[in-house]
């Protein structure tokens, strides 16, 4: 028995493969507290709406009024007189009730929906204030999940939970008098089972919120195995881990029919629970109503309606029972929110940003030092160079050596740990971040395309370009005519991730979108690293043209592009161990040299002077 029951109001065992974050317990008041204010602008709705609320069981307390007086005056004596007046009173109330009913309903819903609306897009607009690192850490599925699913806990605690429990304590009151009003010994007994509710109500909101919690988690579990699952399909199939993938999803959505199953019996514990308080109570009514039936004290009328107004006291008193499970079933799907939006961006813009406007384009790299957040190695230390306006620098160096790191922290989505990047003599941290960005164009290895068309893929790089320009930058890209022979031209989608292009041409795109933006500072990482030769070969002419006259940072370790750069910057294990140009690097004959040697064998003789072919091969 004691075995039975504690199964019944176990909450499920906990996920053990970690793929969501946990998010702090917090009280329901607290969370109250910090989301009320989000429902501001609503709140003259809600007062409409409570004013509904309120006229609801004021009505239903006269029709069950009426009812006395056909028992006591209609009735008992026979007496037909008053009744059509009785009628059309019933007649007039249930109208009324009924266009007060819609009008409630819907405004609730009206109120609901706009504040779930209005949350939503706040909480996504915060994820798009967060660094870059915040997305590198956490599970996208998650995420996701929480700004679907959890952001609707929000709303039914902080507005259909305050309209409810308004709503019943009300109707608590009104009937409460009427009972009180109509034989206060008897309503005095009928409040022995108040007690008795709220200790029932308390036992099992605890419980609730414990299981309700694994529910949201384990949802926010499905959407990560789905997400990064489906997300990497072609990857899945082409090593044939399609079963084991279906094991991992299945794995999760057992856990969450568990964890439901969990929350569905602790719940539909609470409901016989409740009857039988309620039985509890109505018998010693009906007990002591016989006694005061026969001593006259009550007519039998009212005895009737006493009766019905109890079963119309115990519903509210019964759904704020229910209520408060409902609450902290929500309270933990907030939690997940308020994880979320306490997130701070690890890089931000000053109270008080310099104002660059278009940048010359001078970039000072000094005395850089850079470890990730919550690692324990410097990826980068001690980097220094300077780019000039115009200029080209490259940086170099072996697989995991920190150049890609070096981008990020040029576009400020990571700052130096220590040392600084000056732009135009200004720290970074000194700069309006989007003034930052807005002075920067980007062509990464690994393009990146929006799920759109091609011209609104070219025009992400300058909203308000004209078709004209759109056309003229993807002319300069070389990526005009391949894009006319698709089926609708500029118009063509190009599927997710822009997955319907080839390699080479979804780097077009993205050197057209750089074009576009014509921006002073010009990030180039891995820019041909994905493409076989002749596909680099053709980006090579148009990357030449979207170089031109900017402050280039050219990234690579094929030194392709690199060769003919005004200076080279040579990076092993996060340090600069060379620096100089193609030739000088060359004569060195250390690491730079080794690293071209390896890609162009017989361009290079031993002696570190270059046969020339490199400089033919970056300048067609
Ligand atoms: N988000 C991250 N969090 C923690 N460590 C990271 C992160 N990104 C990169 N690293 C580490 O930083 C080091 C440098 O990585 P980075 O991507 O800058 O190398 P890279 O020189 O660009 O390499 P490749 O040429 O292969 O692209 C690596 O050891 C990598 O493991």
């Amino acid at each position: 028995m004691l075995g039975a029951m504690r199964w019944l109001l176990q909450p499920a065992a906990p996920d053990s493969e970690g793929l969501v974050e946990a998010a702090p317990t917090l009280r329901v008041r607290e969370v109250f507290r910090r989301f009320w204010p989000d429902a501001r602008p609503f709140w003259g709705w809600m007062v409409l709406s409570l004013v509904l609320v309120l006229l609801s069981p004021l009505l239903d307390g006269a029709a069950i009024w009426l009812f006395k007086i056909v028992i006591d005056d209609v009735l008992t004596p026979r007496d037909f007189a008053l009744f059509p007046a009785v009628a059309a009173a019933y007649a007039g109330i249930t109208i009324l009730g009924g266009a007060i009913d819609f009008a409630s309903s819907y405004l609730t819903v009206w109120i609901g929906e706009n504040f779930l609306h209005r949350m939503r897009t706040r909480v996504f607009a915060h994820l798009h204030t967060l660094s870059v690192g915040f997305f590198d850490r956490r599970r996208l599925g998650d995420t996701i999940s929480r700004l679907t699913g959890d952001v609707g806990a929000i709303e039914s605690l902080v507005l259909s939970g305050i309209s409810q429990t308004v709503s019943s304590l009300v109707k608590v009151v009104v009937f409460a008098g009427v009972i009180f009003y109509l034989d206060w010994r008897l309503a005095l007994v009928a409040l022995v089972a108040v007690p008795l509710f709220l200790w029932v109500a308390r036992f099992f909101s605890r419980r609730i919120k414990i299981a309700s919690r694994e529910v949201r988690g384990r949802s926010g579990s499905i959407t990560t195995v789905a997400e990064e699952s489906l997300g990497n399909a072609p990857l899945i199939q082409a090593y044939g881990r399609e079963q084991a993938e279906v094991g991992r999803f299945y794995r999760q959505s057992i856990g969450n029919v568990r964890a439901e199953l969990a929350t569905a019996r602790i719940g539909a514990m609470f409901s016989p629970l409740v009857d039988l308080v309620e039985v509890l109570g109505v018998m010693a009514i009906l007990g002591v109503g016989i006694w005061e039936l026969a001593s006259n004290r009550i007519s039998l009328g009212g005895l009737l309606a006493f009766l019905v107004y109890l079963s119309q006291l115990y519903t509210p008193v019964r759904s704020l029972g229910q209520l408060a499970n409902t609450v902290f079933e929500a309270s933990a799907g907030a939690e997940r929110i308020a994880e979320l939006l306490d997130q701070k961006p690890h890089v931000r813009t000053p109270d008080k940003p310099v104002r660059i406007g278009r940048t010359e384009g001078t970039l000072s790299v000094e005395q850089v030092g850079f470890r990730y957040p919550d690692t324990g190695v410097d990826v980068l230390s001690g980097i220094s160079f300077q780019a000039l306006p115009g200029t080209t620098t490259a940086v170099v160096g072996a697989s995991g050596a920190g150049k890609s790191t070096l981008t990020k922290l040029l576009l400020r989505f990571y700052d130096p740990t220590e040392g600084r990047i000056r732009l135009d003599g200004h720290d970074l941290r000194e700069l309006d971040l989007s003034e930052l960005r807005s002075n920067i164009a980007i062509v990464l290895q690994e393009t990146l395309l929006l799920d759109g068309t091609i011209a609104e893929n070219i025009r992400a790089g300058k909203a308000d370009a004209d078709d004209r320009e759109v056309v003229e930058a993807a002319r300069a890209a070389d990526a005009h005519e391949f894009i006319l022979d698709l089926p609708d031209g500029y118009d063509t989608r190009v599927g997710q991730r822009g997955r319907l292009l080839s390699g080479g041409q979804r780097q077009r795109i993205a050197i057209a979108r750089a074009m576009i933006r014509d921006a002073p500072l010009l990030l180039l990482d891995e820019p041909t690293t994905s493409l076989d030769a002749e596909a680099s070969k053709r980006v090579l002419g148009p990357l030449r043209r979207l170089m031109s006259g900017r402050t280039t940072i050219v990234i690579s370790h094929n030194l392709l592009t690199v060769a003919d750069a005004n200076h080279i910057v040579y990076l092993d294990h996060g340090r600069i161990v060379e620096a100089g140009t193609h030739a000088e690097l060359l004569a060195n004959d250390s690491g730079y040299a080794n690293l071209y040697r390896l890609h162009h064998p017989a361009e290079v003789r031993p002696n570190g002077s270059s046969s020339g072919k490199a400089e033919r091969w970056v300048r067609p």
